[in-house]
């Protein structure tokens, strides 16, 4: 980090820097994952513009944030997102990454790499195309596979896959997804089935959440090394022979919550200050409509993050 970035870096109340940005374009999806939270719909035409999403990330930089991922919803199904990409590269991240279920990638992978994305994570949560079909209510098994091996192949990196474990469903297949992903140099993210106040059925998250603890145990006994992601909510990392696997487990956290050093923008425009809550949203896209000017936009940005608790704490 240069001597700027590091003067413009700020802290929230909690002394967690803010150093990464992700900003949901679109809360439309191709699919369905019987897990997934849905935070309403949004018509595409309210949406933020490739121009008003390049205002924010100018604050953004200006605050010292290093890192930019893309998320929603599905953000490739935006027919702007390699502007959007190409936009954001000219404000000179550190990091900028898109989390997608990969349907699109194929389409997308090389042109989004031309544009400036540095690397995508892809939800992909079995190789079984049934068990595709029953979390995602799609046949798109095949595309996303493809899609996950273009991004690799253009040379985004590192490529990641997110794998959501569900009891009875895909927790059987852990060891299938891993070698997969070292098989084409891919990270294997396990993660933890969550439930969220916006979570329309806490009876799925009873039936289907899968306990990781005997599961690290294991990872722990079979890894070379373990690393810790010190400012990424202390995420435990597993290098077992050539491959990589990391925890991402949020579930009554402390340490996770403690090293949050992430802020998120709504598809609505709204700054989040914690992706479990969304009682002190504070709205940002208006302000940017009626043409505010930088410095006032900035105090918006830094009232978000005044809003910032840990979610999980003592
Ligand atoms: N509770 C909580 N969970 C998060 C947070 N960020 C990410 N997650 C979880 O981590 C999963 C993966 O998120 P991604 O968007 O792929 O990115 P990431 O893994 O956080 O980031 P990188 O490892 O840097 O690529 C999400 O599905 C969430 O379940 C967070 O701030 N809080
Ligand atoms: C909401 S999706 C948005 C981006 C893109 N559509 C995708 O699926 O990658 C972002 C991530 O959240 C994860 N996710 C959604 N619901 C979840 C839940 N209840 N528990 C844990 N992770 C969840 C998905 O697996 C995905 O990796
Ligand atoms: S692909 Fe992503 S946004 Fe779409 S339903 Fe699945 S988790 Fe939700
Ligand atoms: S739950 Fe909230 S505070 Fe905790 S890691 Fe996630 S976003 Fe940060």
């Amino acid at each position: 980090m240069n001597k700027t970035e590091k003067r413009n870096r700020v802290e929230d109340r909690y002394n967690r820097p803010i150093i990464s940005l992700r900003i949901s374009i679109t809360n439309r999806c191709n699919i369905n994952c019987l897990y997934c939270h849905h935070d309403g719909m949004l018509p595409s035409d309210k949406e933020m513009t490739p121009d008003e999403i390049f205002k924010i990330l100018k604050i953004a930089k200006s605050i010292g944030v290093e890192k930019i991922r893309f998320s929603g919803g599905e953000p490739l199904i935006r027919k702007d997102i390699v502007e959007i990409i190409k936009k954001t590269s000219s404000l000179k991240f550190k990091d900028i990454s898109i989390t997608s279920n990969g349907i699109l990638l194929e389409k997308y992978a090389q042109d989004l790499f031309d544009a400036g994305l540095n690397r995508v994570n892809v939800s992909f949560d079995t190789l079984n195309p049934s068990t595709y079909k029953t979390i995602t209510t799609k046949n798109y098994l095949k595309e996303a596979k493809a899609g996950i091996l273009k991004a690799v192949e253009v040379g985004l990196s590192p490529v990641k896959i997110n794998m959501v474990l569900m009891k009875g469903i895909n927790d059987n297949e852990v060891m299938d997804m891993f070698n997969f992903s070292k098989k084409n140099g891919i990270i294997l993210q396990l993660i933890e089935l969550i439930e969220s106040d916006n979570c329309e059925d806490k009876a799925f998250n009873d039936e289907y959440h899968f306990d990781l603890d005997p599961l690290e145990n294991e990872l722990e006994k079979l890894a070379t090394k373990v690393k810790t992601r010190e400012f990424m909510q202390d995420r435990k990392k597993y290098f077992i022979g050539n491959g990589e696997i990391e925890i991402v487990r949020p579930m009554d956290n402390t340490k996770f919550c403690e090293n949050c050093t992430r802020l998120r923008i709504t598809p609505e425009g709204k700054i989040k200050p914690c992706l479990l809550r969304n009682d002190n949203l504070v709205d940002l896209i208006t302000m940017v409509r009626e043409g505010l000017p930088e410095e006032k936009l900035k105090q918006i940005f830094l009232d978000g993050i005044n809003n910032r608790e840990p979610y999980y704490n003592q």
